[in-house]
């Protein structure tokens, strides 16, 4: 099976030649869901953006679905749903308009969009804000909004970061669902956080960033072989050794 995401030979950064990320090589097949972990300033987020588009890789490639960044943007964009660590939204137009114009952009027919729309507000008990403005809800509320825009939308790759900040247990356990759910369908996940025991419950495969540098990478099973783990380890006990470079 192809794989959605392939990152092949990775460098790259925001100053030609002076690269925070080193030769990465990792991809992600459908229904797979990988957990990118690192401690601050490690590259997760350089790395998110090189896969959004907003980088141009100073060496390596970047494919989703088959296709770099330049090949043709909006195949390309249209390829993938991104939450991003903090709310980005428009004042001036409600959470309705807002799921209206993302509805737009992918393409979605206007039954899709009004049924998901139900469904998702729901989910996420929006249901009495869909015609708020983002400055009247809270910012749990705000998280909320980007993630039912990136759910509306049902792309083969959802890149996540840090998806669990802000929102409630029940938040937390709609955006669980949906994303087990999705990942049943086929699709594919990227997701940074730094709250390991979840991603150990959900997660797949891991890769562990450490100074722009792929460290780990593997199942829980075969991090816990490669860093002489005994089976018990956590994924937190796990990436301490890796990132320490020592025993447990
Ligand atoms: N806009 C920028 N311009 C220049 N350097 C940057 C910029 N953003 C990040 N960096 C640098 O790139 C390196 C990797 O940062 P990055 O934001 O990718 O880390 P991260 O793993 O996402 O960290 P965190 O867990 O804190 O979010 C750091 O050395 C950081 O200082």
């Amino acid at each position: 099976m192809d794989p959605v995401l392939e990152i092949k030979e990775l460098s790259g950064g925001y100053i030609w030649n002076r690269p925070v990320i080193r030769e990465l090589d990792f991809s992600i097949h459908p229904g797979e869901m990988v957990g990118l972990i690192g401690l601050n300033g490690a590259g997760k987020s350089t790395t998110i953006k090189h896969i959004l588009g907003l980088l141009a890789p100073q060496t390596g490639s970047v494919r989703v679905m088959g296709l770099e960044r330049g090949d043709d943007t909006g195949r390309y964009r249209g390829s993938f749903a991104y939450v991003p660590e903090a709310p980005e939204l428009y004042e001036e137009l409600t959470i309705r308009e807002h799921l209206r114009m993302t509805a737009m952009a992918y393409g979605l027919d206007s039954a899709a969009f009004e049924r998901r729309t139900v469904t998702l507000a729901d989910q996420f008990d929006m249901t009495d804000k869909l015609d708020s403005f983002p400055q009247t809800l809270s910012k749990g509320m705000r998280q909320k909004v980007m993630i039912m825009n990136a759910f509306l939308v049902e792309p083969p790759l959802y890149v996540i970061d840090e998806p669990f900040l802000g929102l409630d247990p029940l938040g937390i356990r709609s955006l669980l669902d949906l994303m087990v759910e999705r990942k049943k369908s086929g699709a594919a996940f990227l997701i940074s956080s730094h709250i390991l025991s979840t991603l150990e419950t959900y997660c797949d495969r891991f890769i562990v960033l450490h100074r722009g540098r792929i460290a780990a990478k593997g199942t829980l099973q075969q991090l816990r072989s490669s860093a002489g783990g005994a089976p018990e380890k956590t994924l937190d006990d796990l990436f301490y050794t890796i990132v320490k470079g020592g025993a447990t």
